[in-house]
C-alpha cells in the first residue's frame, strides 16, 4: 500500500487500558522516515503509554503498530531496532563512557576493531572526546544525556525514542541540548519521537506534533500549524499563555460572537493614555492589576470588562504600573465553542483598515 511506504511508524486503531483506565483510544498515528515528531501533551494525557507500545514495554489491546513496514506487534523489544533515551539518563554507574556507549555493540557480539571505531566516531559526534574514561557521576546532566544519546545510537536502530530526555537538566543547559539533539538527529538522520509536556521544547525541536489529551490525538500538524490553527478548544488553550474569556462578544471587534475565546498576548496592543492608538475604533478600557518583569519582556495582567487577560510590552516602551487605566487593542482571538477552534480576527480593523488613526 502507498500509505504505508509514505509513514514509516504507523499506528492504527490503538487502544490500550489499565485495569478500567483508557490510557491511549482509537490512536491514528503517521510518521514519516527521518522526521523528530514531538508527542506533547499534559502529565497524564497517554504519552509515555505510546512511546512504551512502539517500544514493546506495554502491548496494546487492539490496534496495529508498524515500524518500517513490518508489523511489530508481537516483535519482542529487543528486535524492534529501537534505541531509547529515558530522563533519568539510565547509564550504568559503574561503567565508563566508552562502555556505556560499547555495551549494545558488546551484545550484539560485534568484533573488537568495530567497536572500539564505533565508539570513538560516536565520542566524537556528542562532543565527549577525552572523557572516555569517566563514570557517570564524573559528569554534568548535559553530558550525561549525550552520553545516553551515543549509547541508543550505537547499534544503528531504526527509530530512537526519547521520553522528557531533558527533564532532569536546568533550563539554560536544556535549551543548548535541545538544538544540539536537533542538528545531531539532522545529521544522523534516525526518524526520532520524543516525548515532552514542555510546549516551548516541541515548538522549537520537532518536525511535527502530536498533541495529546485524555488518551486521544487532539491534533497533528508542523508546530507554526498547531500553534497557529489550533483546531480544538484544548489545542487552543493548550498551546501560548492563554486567557480564555468568557464574554468575549463584549469587545470591540468581536460584537456577536456567541461563546467563549482564546486570547494570546501577542494578539494584544497595550496603550498607556498619552500613546497615540492604531485602531482607536476597536479599542477597550482595561486596568493594570499586575506587572511582572520577565527580563526580555513585561508581562501585564489586565482587568477588561470583569475578564482577565494577559498582554506583554516591550522592555524599552514606556513603563505602566499596577492600577493604570490602559486602552486594549485585541487582533484577533481563537473562537471556541464544545467541539471545535477557529481564527477570527478584529472586525473592525480587518474590515476597513481606514479606520486606523
Ligand atoms: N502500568 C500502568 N498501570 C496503570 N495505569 C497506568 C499505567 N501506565 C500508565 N497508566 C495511566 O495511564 C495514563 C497515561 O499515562 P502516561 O504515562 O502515558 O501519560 P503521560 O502523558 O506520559 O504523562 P506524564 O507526562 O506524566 O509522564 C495515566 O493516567 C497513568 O496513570
Amino acid at each position: 500500500m502507498s500509505e504505508k511506504k509514505e509513514s514509516y511508524v504507523e499506528l492504527k486503531n490503538v487502544n490500550k487500558s489499565f485495569g478500567g483506565f483508557e490510557a491511549s483510544k482509537d490512536i491514528n498515528i503517521n510518521i514519516k522516515k527521518g522526521h523528530l515528531v514531538a508527542l506533547l501533551g499534559p502529565s497524564g494525557s497517554g504519552k509515555t503509554t505510546i512511546l512504551k507500545m512502539l517500544a514493546g514495554l506495554e502491548n496494546a489491546d487492539s490496534g496495529d503498530i508498524y515500524i518500517a513496514g513490518t508489523r511489530v506487534n508481537d516483535v519482542k523489544p529487543k528486535d524492534r531496532g529501537i534505541g531509547l533515551v529515558f530522563q533519568s539518563y539510565a547509564l550504568f554507574r559503574y561503567k565508563t563512557v566508552y562502555e556505556n556507549i560499547a555495551f549494545g555493540l558488546k551484545i550484539e557480539k560485534r568484533d573488537k576493531n568495530y567497536i572500539k571505531k564505533r565508539v570513538n566516531e560516536l565520542i566524537e559526534l556528542v562532543g565527549l572526546k577525552g572523557m572516555e574514561k569517566r563514570y557517570p557521576r564524573q559528569l554534568s546532566g548535559g553530558q550525561r544525556q549525550r552520553v545516553a544519546f551515543a549509547r541508543a545510537i550505537a547499534t544503528q536502530p531504526q527509530l530512537l525514542l526519547l521520553d522528557e530526555p531533558f527533564a532532569a537538566i536546568d533550563t539554560k543547559v536544556r535549551k543548548e541540548l535541545r538544538g544540539w539533539l536537533r542538528e545531531l538527529i539532522n545529521e544522523v538522520g534516525i526518524t526520532s519521537i520524543v516525548v515532552t509536556h514542555d510546549q516551548e521544547e516541541a515548538l522549537e525541536l520537532a518536525d511535527e506534533i502530536i498533541l495529546t489529551n485524555h488518551g486521544k490525538v487532539e491534533q497533528t500538524g508542523t508546530p507554526s500549524d498547531i500553534y497557529n490553527n489550533p483546531k480544538t478548544p484544548f489545542a487552543a488553550a493548550f498551546l501560548g499563555d492563554n486567557s480564555v474569556i468568557e464574554n468575549i462578544s463584549e469587545f470591540k471587534g468581536f460584537e456577536g460572537i456567541p461563546g467563549k475565546a482564546v486570547i494570546r498576548p501577542e494578539f494584544v496592543n497595550v496603550y498607556a493614555q498619552d500613546e497615540s492608538i492604531e485602531h482607536a475604533a476597536s479599542v477597550d478600557d482595561a486596568v493594570v492589576s499586575k506587572v511582572v518583569f520577565k527580563g526580555n519582556i513585561i508581562e501585564l495582567k489586565l482587568n477588561i470588562k470583569g475578564s482577565e487577560i494577559t498582554a506583554y510590552r516591550n522592555v524599552g516602551q514606556k513603563q505602566v504600573i499596577q492600577g493604570e487605566n490602559v486602552k486594549v487593542f485585541i487582533r484577533k482571538v481563537f473562537e471556541i465553542d464544545d467541539t471545535k477552534a477557529s481564527s477570527r480576527e478584529n472586525s473592525i480593523y480587518s474590515g476597513n483598515d481606514s479606520i486606523v488613526i
